[in-house]
């Protein structure tokens, strides 16, 4: 970008910036491959005239978004399907193109097709046996069929055992009758349902010879190959307008004696035979996989938000001048507020944590998937705890902080055409689904409680918990001396703790007679506690150690600008959760007010580089579509250029005018 063409004040802190942003968009990108893979990508994909908007989404009805939606999802499947053929299709190929970054820039309103290639794929390639994967997968992959998948109901969605869709066996045709026998039962929320799918993995209470067997997956046709009509029995249909993903199609579907085959029930985990005995899973636990690939990946799209979110503010805060300091000097860049940097550069720092800790049990979950195949289930609970926890927290946080950044770019930040809101819901909307985030974290708590349990007995805990082997050791944290080393310490020490209330609350109540059910309920607020500080001492030791071995691997220029980030993000976080620090470890008001002091170093450190951070996560101008945010600055120039395309600014005078506002103005006369 030639430099007279970007705004002044911008410009002048990429030239002020300390180190080469290139350098870390490669790391950013995951090594100088996957930068030249996602370059080319974005070419395919970016510059592809039919791919843009004519109109910004924000001005379409809802029914326009949809057709649009799907018609640019198709295509965007056919470039797809050319990849495949190429054999240019990895895992990342699908994450850029199916999550936060392009993704989100070719379809700001989500994929209809999305849960196809995350959920109906995976589902068949995790529950499938081996000939249900020949049969159903050379199909979906070719998109000749569209899948969805259909777990969620009207009444129930958290709690698995009261979906009331049901698949009765019936042995003398060999095939399970579907049926949605309540208003409560229909199928609610399954993306691309509505109008777009014509296949579903649907998840039903299975009964054989009359008995209740437990939940089990289904494939379904909805519509006729050709027509596309419902088939009979299927009632389908589009949920309506939501908060965001508006163009996702999520649907709702009423089966009624709905007849699928006997192999339809994906078989690998559990079997019903021909006569209807039925063959229960060697471990319930392995269904467990897709949901635990699925928050993997939601967690790296977290990390993308609060990318996106922080650029286009740092970026604004930059040209943006608002304010004198000095009433004797002129109106500063905002960014040279105390309080804006307070805003805004957490969030960068936050976006680069949550970024490596998403690799990081990405490449957990890879091992796992290895030892899973292998019929070695030893760490499927840890992990799943700790994937549990972080989709929590990487969500909740990543939304928060997208809002921060929205305030922080002031009026300007509320429209849609600072491309906040849309971020915001798409970023929000992680923390309801694949999970609600409450119920996230009682599940990381119920396993964090049992293995407190078993630290108490003396038992060696597995690596993610041997913190709180040390901590039942330790008894009392001393010396915190202020290094980023013994902040790791102490949030570990912490969350040993919080897991130790939690634990003693839980044997309190069931001493007092509640059952553990009821104890465990009364005690809630203890245990999501506990599992959320066990996520944030993941968080920081998974930074500490990443970023301490990055360091040492780039140029001393970007070292030392990632040691400023790590340490802001370890300082903010320990004052984010000061009272649990102060409650287990004797910090004094001197200590704290060192962490203050320390975090408003930081800030002033970062200032220099912050806008050239921004510019390393290489964020494509069409994947931030904000006019706050663009490579060039040119804020104001960009909002007058999005007025322009209001459809209310077509004419000057609307007919509403003459049907409503002059009457009802004469009407006096
Ligand atoms: C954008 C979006 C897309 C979706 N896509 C799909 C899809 O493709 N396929 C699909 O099947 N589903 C989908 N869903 C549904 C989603 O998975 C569920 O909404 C989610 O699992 C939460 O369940 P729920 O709606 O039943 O919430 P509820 O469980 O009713 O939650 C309501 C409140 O009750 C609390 N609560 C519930 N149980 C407990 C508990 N045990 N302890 C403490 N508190 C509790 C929750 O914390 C929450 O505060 C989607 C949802 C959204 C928002």
């Amino acid at each position: 970008m030639p430099a007279l063409e970007v705004n002044p004040d911008l410009q002048k802190e990429r030239n002020t910036a300390t180190f080469d942003p290139q350098e870390f968009s490669i790391f950013w990108a995951g090594g100088v491959e996957k930068y030249k893979e996602k370059k080319a990508l974005e070419k395919l994909f970016l510059e592809d005239p039919a791919l843009m908007d004519k109109l910004p989404t924000s001005y379409m009805s809802h029914k326009e978004l949809y057709e649009d939606s799907l018609r640019k999802a198709c295509l965007i499947g056919e470039k797809i399907r050319k990849l495949r053929a190429d054999g240019e299709d990895g895992v990342d190929t699908y994450a850029a193109l199916l999550g936060g970054s392009l993704g989100a820039a070719l379809l700001k309103e989500g994929n209809p097709m999305s849960l196809h290639y995350v959920m109906f794929v995976p589902t068949i390639m995790g529950q499938g046996t081996m000939e249900q994967q020949v049969e159903w997968l050379p199909k979906a992959w070719d998109c000749e069929i569209i899948g969805t998948y259909a777990q969620t109901e009207l009444g129930h969605g958290t709690f698995l055992r009261g979906l009331e869709t049901r698949a009765d066996y019936d042995a003398s045709t060999q095939e399970f009758v579907i049926n949605t026998p309540t208003m409560t039962a229909y199928k609610w929320w399954p993306g691309g349902l509505g109008h777009t799918a014509n296949y579903a993995v649907v998840v039903a209470q299975l009964y054989t010879k009359g008995e209740f067997r437990g939940l089990a997956p289904f494939i379904v046709q909805l519509r006729h190959m050709e027509t596309h009509q419902p088939m009979p029995g299927i009632d389908i249909g589009d949920i309506g307008t939501k908060l965001s993903m508006k163009g996702v199609n999520n649907g709702y579907l009423g089966l009624k004696n709905v007849r699928v085959p006997l192999n339809h029930m994906l078989m690998k985990n559990q079997q019903v035979l021909p006569d209807g005995t039925y063959v229960a899973p060697k471990n319930s636990v392995l269904t467990y996989g897709t949901m635990m690939f699925v928050r993997c990946v939601l967690i790296r799209d977290t990390a993308h938000s609060l990318a996106k979110a922080s650029t286009i503010a740092t970026r604004y805060s930059a040209v943006r001048r608002q304010s004198p300091i000095d009433p004797k000097e002129p109106e500063p860049q905002i960014m040279d507020h105390t309080t804006q940097q307070l805003k805004v550069f957490p969030q960068i720092s936050k976006a680069i944590v949550f970024k490596i800790a998403g690799d990081t049990i990405w490449n957990m979950y890879n091992v796992l998937s290895g030892e899973l195949e292998q019929g070695n289930l030893e760490r499927l609970p840890e992990m799943h705890a700790l994937a549990c926890c972080l989709k929590a927290i990487c969500s909740a946080d990543a939304s928060a902080g997208v809002e921060i950044c929205r305030l922080s770019c002031g009026g300007h930040g509320f429209m849609d055409c600072s491309n906040f809101p849309a971020i915001y819901g798409m970023t929000t909307a992680v923390c309801t689904y694949e999970g609600e985030n409450t119920v996230m974290l009682l599940q990381t708590a119920r396993y964090l409680v049992k293995v407190y349990g078993q630290a108490l007995a003396g038992e060696k805990l597995v690596p993610t918990v041997a913190y709180i082997n040390e901590a039942i050791k330790l008894k009392q944290f001393v010396n915190f001396d202020c290094t980023l080393e013994s902040i790791v310490k102490a949030f570990q020490f912490v969350a040993a703790n919080k897991t130790r209330v939690a634990y003693e609350q839980i044997e309190m109540r069931r001493r007092q007679g509640h059952s553990t059910e009821v104890a465990a309920n009364l005690s809630g607020i203890f245990l999501t506690g506990a599992a959320d500080l066990h996520g944030r001492a993941f968080l920081a030791q998974t930074a500490y150690t990443e970023l301490t071995a990055i360091s040492k691997q780039v140029s001393p220029a970007l070292a030392d600008v990632l040691k400023v980030v790590l340490e802001l993000y370890l300082v903010d976080a320990c004052l984010n959760r000061i009272g649990d620090f102060l409650r287990f470890i004797e910090f004094t008001d001197a200590d704290v007010t060192k962490l203050e002091m320390r975090l408003e170093s930081c800030l002033k450190r970062l200032r220099p580089n912050a806008v050239a951070l921004v510019d390393s996560f290489d964020l494509h101008d069409r994947v931030l579509d904000s006019a706050l945010g663009a490579y060039d600055g040119k804020v104001y120039d960009h909002i007058f250029e999005s007025i322009k395309k209001n459809p209310l600014n077509k004419e000057p005078v609307n007919e509403s005018f003459h049907k409503y506002l002059k009457p009802f103005m004469k009407a006096h006369l």
